[in-house]
């Protein structure tokens, strides 16, 4: 749906010159939540900024939907607009209007008769789950609501692409949860593609089906966000992965290696589906071995869950040895001898 190619942005002020975007080059498929995680001053906003040309790109190219973004005047650009919507950290809505009268804005702009308007809003306004609150001001809002009409008014033009700058960063865990189901939800009913930037690893994990981990204005890493949580390349997709797993498994494992001298520790890895397999009661079964689980736990991501489980396995060494095998040739379960 969207292709963008060797975007750069140059920043240029008095004593320096800043290069926030560094050659991006990113395709986007129809219909999918793409996250854009960095830390702060990685680029992310400039990025997400160039793509609906608040920024206008210092080179290369953003096409959607055979659309060359890049190449329109201000007027073509204004109409592309519509079909992009856009929200922010901090909500950015207009303080002097209602929920209801916040909503209407684009709609007014896009010069929507008056009962049209009546109509499309309350049906926004049912959608984020806002219905009772039309008459009241931003003011009188939580974070969590504020953002539902954010998120209503950047739906009402019926945009095929939703950018959300930093969307939940301002909001407390709980508001947050609600605010990404809100997105997923309108993701699947409505065919929605998303873009995201965000520093919190637990955003993409929960609602991404790519990411992109950027850094100095460039994409380090790019892959699925199950692949990426399982086998993170960079050093910086590494600190985001422990980050959303809140420790740090290297020294869990020297830490289980110190208590649990006795046996053999295997480290097992369940992926997808094999996630829900009954792999110890299994080999229990099996073989004459005991089997202690030392610590597991399973993450679950957009695209498929993956779980970790160390277990302490004792009994004779030809034994436990037929399980390792049996784990490696019969079942999905990935085993590492610790
Ligand atoms: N208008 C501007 N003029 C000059 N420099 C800018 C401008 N906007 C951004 N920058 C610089 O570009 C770099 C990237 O900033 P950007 O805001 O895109 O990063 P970010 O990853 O979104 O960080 P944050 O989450 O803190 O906003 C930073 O070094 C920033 O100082």
């Amino acid at each position: 749906m969207i292709s963008i190619k060797g975007l750069k942005k140059e920043f240029i002020t008095k004593d320096r010159q800043i290069t926030a975007v560094d050659h991006v080059d990113i395709d986007i498929n129809n219909g999918e939540i793409f996250g854009v995680i960095g830390y702060s001053g990685a680029g992310k906003s400039t990025f997400i900024r160039l793509i609906n040309r608040l920024e206008e790109p210092s080179a290369g190219t953003i096409t959607i939907e055979d659309n060359e973004i890049t190449n329109l005047n201000q007027n073509e650009l204004r109409i592309a607009r519509q079909d992009i919507g856009m929200i922010f950290q901090h909500f950015n809505l207009l303080w002097s209007r209602t929920v209801a009268e916040n909503i209407a804005f684009p709609l007014e702009i896009a010069g929507v008769s008056k009962e049209k308007r009546k109509k499309r809003v309350q049906e926004l306004i049912d959608l984020v789950g806002l219905t009772g609150r039309e008459n009241a001001y931003p003011s009188q809002l939580s974070g969590g609501q504020k953002q539902r009409v954010g998120i209503a008014r950047a739906l009402a033009n019926k945009p095929k692409l939703l950018l959300c700058d930093e969307a939940t960063s301002a909001l407390d865990p709980e508001t947050t949860n609600s605010i990404l189901d809100l997105l997923v939800d309108i993701n699947e009913k409505m065919g929605l593609t998303i873009i995201l930037i965000t520093h919190e690893m637990q955003v993409i994990r929960k609602i991404c089906h790519r990411v992109a981990v950027m850094e100095n204005g460039k994409i380090v890493e790019l892959g699925d966000v199950l692949d990426v949580f399982l086998h993170p390349q960079q050093p910086i997709t590494k600190k985001f992965v422990h980050q959303a797993m809140g420790n740090d498994e290297d020294e869990n494992i020297s830490s289980i290696m110190e208590t649990n001298s006795e046996g053999t520790l295997l480290k097992l890895q369940f992926i997808g589906e094999s996630a829900n397999q009954a792999l110890i009661s299994q080999i229990a079964k099996r073989y004459e071995v005991d089997i202690n689980i030392l610590q597991g736990k399973i993450t679950n991501t957009k695209t498929g869950s993956y779980g970790t489980l160390f277990v302490q396995v004792t009994g004779n060494d030809s034994e436990i040895e037929s399980a390792i095998k049996y784990i490696q040739s019969e079942t999905s379960v990935e085993v590492e001898v610790i």
